[in-house]
């Protein structure tokens, strides 16, 4: 396996890694290969943007680095565990402990404020409460948003919710943080705003990010570009 190697000089496994990925969808009588014999390394730390066309197949290679979705064939492997042949539960708990996902779309609970929202993943995780307050409110003030803690997501703007959405994404402290077009649904200026705070996050907590994105701009900013290319992720 393809591992990183730390300053001890010592390897460590990558936090993410797929090889040999297929997946297709039937359409009609025929079929619809999205991803053949696919695959993609990262490595910790890094922040790597993930531009393609429309319809290429992002959301479905992240739903796949994500565990959302079973690949047809390949191999998953988070912190060099293979997650394949995991049952549902397992993969569950590999998706709480060591993955973050931020969407297009907040998906805040409505009627919790952003602290609470903070802090439901680190509960469900089985952190008590003062210490899952206490993160939540730490991740708030670091995305400047300490004043709003108390507001739910009806009463935040765009930018700030998704900024909410973002360190709920990295409140279980996760090893890897997976966004499909995080900044999507934002005007460019809360957007670049938005994925600063996000680039800061990763920068500060050295997980290793995915990121898809139609912004050309913000995927310069990033340290590698890949795209997806004959149903192969390639680097561009
Ligand atoms: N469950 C499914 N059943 C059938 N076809 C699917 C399914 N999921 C995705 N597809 C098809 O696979 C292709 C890739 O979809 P995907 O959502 O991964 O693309 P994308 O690159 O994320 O696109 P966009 O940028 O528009 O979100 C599309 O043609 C889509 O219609």
């Amino acid at each position: 396996m393809d591992d990183a190697t730390t300053m001890a000089g010592e390897t460590a496994p990558l936090p993410l890694m797929l090889a040999g990925i297929s997946r297709g969808f039937r359409e009609g009588a025929g079929r619809l290969d999205i991803l053949n014999n696919a695959n993609l390394a990262l490595h910790p730390g890094e922040l790597v943007a993930l531009v393609a066309p429309s319809g290429a197949g992002k959301s479905t290679l992240l739903h796949i680095a994500g565990l959302l979705e079973r690949p047809d064939e390949g191999e998953i492997y988070i912190d060099g565990v293979p997650c394949g042949s995991m049952d549902d539960a397992e993969r569950t708990r590999m998706r709480r402990t060591r993955l973050g996902f931020v969407y297009q779309f907040h998906h805040l609970l409505p009627e919790f404020t952003a602290l609470e929202n903070l802090m439901m993943p680190q509960l469900i995780r089985g952190l008590d409460k003062d210490e899952a307050r206490a993160r939540a409110r730490q991740l708030l003030d670091y995305m400047r948003l300490g004043p709003r803690a108390d507001h739910r997501p009806s009463e935040l703007s765009g930018g700030e919710q998704q900024r909410v959405a973002i360190a709920r994404a990295v409140a279980n402290a996760p090893r890897i943080l997976l966004a499909d077009e995080p900044t999507g649904n934002l005007d460019p200026v809360t957007s670049a705003y938005v994925f600063d705070a996000l680039v800061a996050l990763v920068r500060a907590s050295g997980l290793a990010a995915l990121i898809a994105t139609h912004n050309l701009d913000l995927a310069s900013q990033m340290d590698r570009r890949i795209t997806l290319r004959d149903r192969q992720v390639v680097e561009i």
